[in-house]
């Protein structure tokens, strides 16, 4: 999170990739500029708009909608710095380039946020695509848009989903036309698992329009459109339920550190 409430930093994709390289940087998987929304230079007006814009990169420097985890840090944020005020059982909007975002402050530390309507641009007639995946083959794989576009794999079994070489580059067939994020998961009832490649990053602990994307798969793969669906990342465990065509994703947001740029 990189405060520039009134748009006075001016980041390019170089400075975004120095900052998060984890040897020689802060380290981080993407960054997310807190910038009012009329100052944040993306919009020619905002009037009308939520007063906070999340300005979301990827480590790699390159330009994404948004972060899904990322909407609960960037309300935590902006309440635990007196920037919105946030108390438990209120919710806050934000604008950003998938849409605005409202986020309900359940508890002291956990948020629920509405994500949005989905989409499946491929059609919705199942399996789309098909992705080979170093170390484990080629698979049927859904595309899903959250408003990220991400692949979703559904594995058969646990030795499968920890086979996966993610440092390859798997190949997908059609090619997604703005890249994809890509995620392997292995249903359970009681808790599904997954892994995440993320466009511009590479593999990560989690990633939340990722999770949801996992979410409607899982779904689906169950004859179902509506539903709740738990699911564990390597990073930790989160929730998502399905209603109406959209999705809303529960989970923590904690701040770990405030770090001074000299
Ligand atoms: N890498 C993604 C953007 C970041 C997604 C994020 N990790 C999340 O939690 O949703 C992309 O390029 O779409």
């Amino acid at each position: 999170m990189v405060p520039d409430p009134d748009g006075l930093i001016n980041l390019g994709p170089e400075d975004v990739a120095v900052l998060c390289d984890r040897h020689t940087g802060i380290g981080a998987d993407g960054l997310i500029r807190v910038v009012r929304s009329a100052a944040s230079g993306e919009f020619a007006d905002a009037v009308g708009l939520p007063e906070w814009f999340m300005d979301y990169r990827n480590a790699d420097g390159s330009i994404a909608e948004m972060c899904g985890n990322g909407v609960r840090v960037f309300a935590h944020y902006l309440a635990n710095a007196g920037l919105s005020k946030l108390d438990v059982g209120e919710s806050l909007t934000m604008a950003t380039r998938g849409g605005n975002k409202k986020v309900r402050r359940e508890s002291a530390d956990t948020y629920t946020v509405d994500m949005g309507e989905y989409g499946l641009p491929l059609g919705d007639s199942g399996a789309d695509t098909r992705v080979e995946v170093s170390g484990i083959g080629e698979f049927e794989a859904l595309s899903v848009t959250m408003p990220n576009p991400h692949t979703v794999v559904i594995l058969r079994d646990r030795e499968q989903l920890e086979a996966a070489d993610l440092h390859a580059v798997p190949t997908y067939d059609p090619i997604p036309t703005e890249g994809t994020n890509l995620e392997l998961v292995v249903p359970d009832p009681v808790r599904a698992r997954m892994r995440v490649l993320e466009r511009g990053v590479g593999e990560t602990l989690a990633c939340g329009t990722g999770t949801c994307a996992v979410a409607i798969a899982l779904l689906r793969f169950r004859g179902k459109s509506e539903g709740t669906v738990p699911i564990h990342s390597p990073g930790g465990d989160l929730s998502v339920r399905i209603e109406a065509g959209r999705a809303y994703l529960t989970g923590p947001a904690q701040l770990v550190a405030e770090v001074t740029l000299l």
